[in-house]
């Protein structure tokens, strides 16, 4: 059986991921293919608790210990979501994978990126995301996009000058593997976006190489 594909969805909150998760999973689903959903931080049980604690607004955390927490939250992903997953020939689809922990701790936060490269390699070795969709936004867009929306987690109440550390980074690692990340300008309308992601799709993952 046919090992199946990850493809990891990134982007500054506010950037329209989460819109398009659905329509993604749909698309591929009329591929015949069977398709999972799911989110980081989360995933599983233990993953969602961590994720309420890292969302919390009234809880202070060090930069390391969120950045253990995402890392550790990943690896009961991994273990009980994602490879059980890809083993079965599932493909999954996931709101948010390493790249943000590079972008928000790495970026945002300011953690050496050493570190987080050491806890990369501690818990994937050299297993990557075959396919990244990075959703890039202008900051000034992705907070007005979360202004819609009411309440604000511990992410989403940092200022401007954080969001622009975490777009850096994410543009960066865009242009380091471009293999791999395949940006978006996600500033256009709901439907451009969704033509963009149909366009990377199909000519990442279903070109007939002799068509
Ligand atoms: N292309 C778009 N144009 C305008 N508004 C959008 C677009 N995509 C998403 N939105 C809106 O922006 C808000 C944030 O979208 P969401 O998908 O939750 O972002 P993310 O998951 O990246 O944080 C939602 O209210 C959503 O309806
Ligand atoms: C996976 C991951 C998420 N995060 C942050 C980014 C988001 O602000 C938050 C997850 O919240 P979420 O609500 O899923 O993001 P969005 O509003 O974009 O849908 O966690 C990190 O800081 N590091 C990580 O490794």
């Amino acid at each position: 059986m046919n090992q199946g594909q990850l493809i990891t969805l990134e982007g500054i909150d506010g950037a329209g991921k989460s819109t398009q998760l659905t329509w993604i999973k749909e698309f591929l689903q009329r591929r015949g293919i069977t398709v999972i959903t799911t989110r980081e931080p989360g995933g599983t049980s233990l993953g969602e608790e961590l994720r309420a604690i890292l969302l919390d607004n009234n809880l202070t955390i060090h930069p390391e210990t969120e950045t253990l927490l995402m890392f550790a939250a990943r690896r009961e992903h991994l273990d009980k979501v994602i490879l059980p997953a890809l083993e079965r020939g599932d493909w999954v689809v996931s709101d948010r994978f390493t790249d943000a922990s590079f972008a928000y701790q790495g970026g945002g936060r300011q953690v050496k990126k050493i570190k987080l490269e050491v806890l990369e390699q501690w818990i994937q070795g050299r297993m990557q995301p075959d396919l990244t969709l990075y959703f890039d936004v202008p900051v000034e867009l992705g907070r007005q996009r979360i202004g819609a929306i009411n309440s604000t987690d511990r992410f989403e109440k940092e200022q401007g000058d954080f969001f622009n550390r975490v777009r850096a980074v994410y543009l960066q690692r865009a242009h380091e593997f471009p293999d791999r990340i395949y940006r978006i300008d996600a500033s256009q309308s709901f439907n451009e976006v969704q033509a963009a992601i149909r366009r990377i799709l199909e000519t990442t993952l279903f070109s007939e190489p002799n068509a």
